[in-house]
């Protein structure tokens, strides 16, 4: 069964060059992601600042109202000059501030600690997720998204904005129905009836401005969700060059040495201004796709506050309502118009929340893709049988073979070499045999994964001290210093032994020959009764390079080995040998195979 073709052009869409993925489904995916916390076993706490938030909400209507009645009597008692009403509304007004002001101050707050919470969830659920079953290794393996790291720091971030976030947006979309249904209510009582005449019949609808209010946020809101298309997709550009432009930063970071020796500055410098440019670029079509958005947006708030007055006065000249009345009136119809048209004046923040979450899908796509592993790996081997490999052929992620094998078994105590010219797929093969390849078919069965050791080219140093490093995977306290110590002396480098404790970068401190010789400490440490080494002295002197195999010979004499070395001279501490030339393999004793 050859591999299924790994799910691309995650890039493509996001880049604006691909059409995105279905409605339906992106719908959907939002569902289950925000259904995700109030869900989990933080639901009690969650729900409770919420419906603390949507209280808030509700009353926040309630404190708008008796503002706007308190307005109304104002303006009146102003107007007919009842210089007794005075201090008693002054008084009102003091305890109507009152209440807004603990608005103002408790529900950020509420706000920011449940979001933080929503944060926290959110991280830790994706970090597990995209470390658990080796997704993190195959989606970097298949290169299926660009940077889940910056999509699991910043999108969820972004998302759980206390400001600017997903909640906050739907939080302010409640607060617009309620604040609707408040000032429709007002409205009613100022707003004279549109009165028609349809088939000689006279009609009348009371709430004029309603309408207007209503026909007004309609016909704004089909002009802005049109501006707004290329604006998500803009967003959607610019995110991912600003995503690129960091994961490069952090390549120069990290290979500041490399980029030194080999004189790379220049093209560094070159691929960061193109970075850059691309930024430029894709920030300018935002811009270009933000003027006509900006523009529908301040003509949007101007009218709105401007239109309720040619409608109300007329009717305040006539005598049919007070000048109270009109500026209630004008109050709530400019509460209405931002209310209603929520979708409108947020439309941008939505469009940015709608971008966060499309990148998040397409991780959550990258995490949930299961490929099918044509390979199995199992755990259990005839006895005497270090690794048994039946029917194996081990293709490249798009199907073409690679290494076929078929058969073969290492027994326990053997020593072989794994030989072949550079890409011919020995990496790969150990790859396979680690249960960390799976495009291909067949069968890779160990007799005991637990004392099985795999050590690669470039070791994994774990942030810490150098004892936790050489220790690694056992705790650093397991582990006597005097132990240790003697062990830094064994492999040549005892003058590290004072800084044994030291937290310092170990991975960018110590040369790769140092490093190779720390794997050494470790496969000392650990007795492993299957070694698999891939290339592992590549970056050591021959003296060295000698030394770690003799060790080896004396230290772990019944150790099974299986290592893939270049240098000739080492094929003397192996006892068999496996060649893969043009993806065809042969193996056996090693004075027998060419
Ligand atoms: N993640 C991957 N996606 C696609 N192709 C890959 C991937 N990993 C390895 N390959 C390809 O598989 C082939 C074999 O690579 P591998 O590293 O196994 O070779 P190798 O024999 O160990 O080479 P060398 O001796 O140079 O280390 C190469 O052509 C490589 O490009």
């Amino acid at each position: 069964m050859l591999p299924q073709p790994v799910p691309s052009g995650e890039s493509r869409r996001e880049t604006g060059l691909a059409p995105p993925q279905p409605a339906g489904d992106r719908w959907r995916h939002a569902l289950r992601f925000f259904a995700s916390y109030w869900t989990s076993k933080d639901w009690k706490v969650a729900w409770g600042y919420l419906l603390v938030l949507v209280a808030f909400q509700f009353s926040g209507a309630y404190v708008f109202v008796l503002m706007n009645r308190w307005q109304q009597r104002f303006f009146n008692s102003v107007e007919a000059r009842e210089v007794a009403a005075f201090g008693g509304l002054v008084a009102a007004y003091i305890s109507i501030l009152a209440l807004q002001m603990v608005f103002v101050v408790v529900e950020p707050l509420v706000k920011r600690l449940l979001c933080i919470r929503w944060r926290v969830y959110l991280t830790q659920t994706y970090v597990d997720r995209w470390l658990g079953r080796n997704r993190y290794a195959e989606i970097e393996r298949l290169r299926m998204i660009d940077n889940p790291d910056q999509r699991i720091a910043d999108d969820l971030r972004y998302i759980t904005d206390p400001e600017l976030g997903s909640m906050v947006i739907l939080l302010d979309a409640l607060s617009a129905l309620v604040m609707v249904w408040a000032t429709v209510a007002i409205l009613l009582e100022t707003a004279p009836p549109i009165t028609l005449a349809l088939f000689g019949t006279a009609i009348s609808i009371p709430g004029s401005t309603i309408w207007y209010a209503v026909a007004y946020v309609l016909v704004s809101s089909v002009v802005m969700v049109l501006l707004g298309k290329p604006y998500i997709r803009s967003m959607m550009r610019w995110q991912h060059r600003e995503a690129d432009f960091r994961s490069n930063l952090v390549h120069v970071r990290r290979n500041a040495a490399q980029i030194g020796m080999a004189n790379a500055v220049q093209i560094e410098r070159g691929s960061l201004r193109i970075n850059v440019e691309n930024i430029r670029q894709s920030w300018r079509s935002v811009i270009r796709a933000q003027i006509g958005l900006n523009m529908a947006n301040g003509l949007y708030d101007r009218l709105g506050s401007i239109i309720p007055l040619f409608i109300l006065v007329p009717r305040y000249f006539a005598g049919a309502i007070s000048f109270g009345q009109v500026m209630g009136g004008r109050d709530a119809f400019s509460a209405l118009v931002p209310q209603l048209g929520f979708f409108v004046h947020f439309y941008p923040r939505m469009a940015t929340q709608i971008s966060y979450i499309n990148r998040i899908k397409a991780l959550d796509d990258a995490i949930d893709y299961e490929r099918p592993a044509g390979i199995t790996a199992t755990i259990g081997t005839p006895a005497g049988v270090a690794v048994a490999v039946t029917g194996l052929t081990v293709r490249r992620p798009h199907g073409e073979p690679l290494v076929i094998l078929g058969d073969w078994q290492v027994r326990d105590g053997e020593r072989w070499v794994i030989r072949g010219p550079s890409g011919a797929g020995k990496s790969t093969l150990l790859r396979t045999i680690a249960g960390l390849w799976p495009d291909g078919e067949g069968q890779v069965a160990l007799a005991d994964r637990s004392t099985a050791m795999f050590v690669p080219q470039r070791l994994y140093l774990p942030l810490g001290t150098l004892k936790a490093a050489i220790c690694f995977p056992d705790a650093p306290e397991d582990h006597d210093d005097s132990a240790i110590a003697a062990l830094l002396d064994m492999v040549h480098l005892s003058h590290l032994a004072d800084d044994m404790h030291a937290l310092r970068m170990w991975s960018e401190e110590l040369s790769p020959g140092e490093q190779q010789r720390v794997a050494l400490m470790r496969i000392l440490l650990q007795k492993p009764s299957l070694l698999i080494l891939d290339e592992a002295t590549s970056a050591l002197d021959p003296a060295n390079t000698q030394h770690f195999h003799q060790l080896l010979e004396a230290q772990l004499p019944g150790i099974t080995l299986i290592s893939v070395v270049h240098d000739e001279r080492l094929h003397r501490y192996h006892d068999h040998a496996l060649v893969i030339a043009d993806g065809r393999t042969s193996a056996g004793p090693i004075e027998e195979i060419a």
